[in-house]
């Protein structure tokens, strides 16, 4: 089995914020991520994708295709957008890495099989340098 990755960045605003509570129980839970007036985050995405080499290409998947597929149904859906309020796929939902990543893997295992017979394997997002989350499906 082989394993093939491609990185892609975009960066967002959002709110860490749960409308069912108070503000000051936000505030107690989620600290300065509750901030009202939103705040932003440059996030790098690692999509891993597992399978067999085709024999004509030496390609589990051709990372430029799988690059574009990334882009025009992930990355331009929420490139220098509000998690929060611009994006359809995340209506309602709290716009943390997890569910970020658990979206993001219901898009991608849609929409790979349109340019590779291989595997979703893995979606791994940096929220910061040091905060990350991985989603194996
Ligand atoms: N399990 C999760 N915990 C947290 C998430 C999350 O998505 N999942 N998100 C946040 C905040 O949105 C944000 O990531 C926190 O930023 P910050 O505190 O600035 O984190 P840094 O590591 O970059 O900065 P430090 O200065 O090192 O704290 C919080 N928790």
């Amino acid at each position: 089995m082989l394993y093939v990755s491609r990185r892609e960045h975009f960066n967002a605003a959002h709110k860490l914020y749960n409308p069912a509570w108070s503000p000051e129980r936000n505030a107690e839970v989620f600290g300065p991520c509750a901030n009202e007036n939103w705040h932003g985050h440059n996030y790098e995405m690692i999509v891993t994708v597992k399978g067999q080499p085709d024999p004509d290409t030496g390609f589990v998947v051709d990372l430029k295709a799988l690059s574009d597929l990334i882009r025009t149904h992930i990355t331009e859906q929420v490139d220098h957008k509000n998690l929060n309020l611009d994006v359809p796929f995340l209506k309602g939902q709290l716009a943390s890495t997890e569910n970020l990543a658990v979206a993001f893997w219901q898009i991608l295992q849609r929409e790979l099989p349109a340019i590779t017979p291989a595997q979703l394997h893995c979606i791994k997002i940096y929220e910061t340098p040091r905060n990350a989350v991985e989603y194996f499906g």
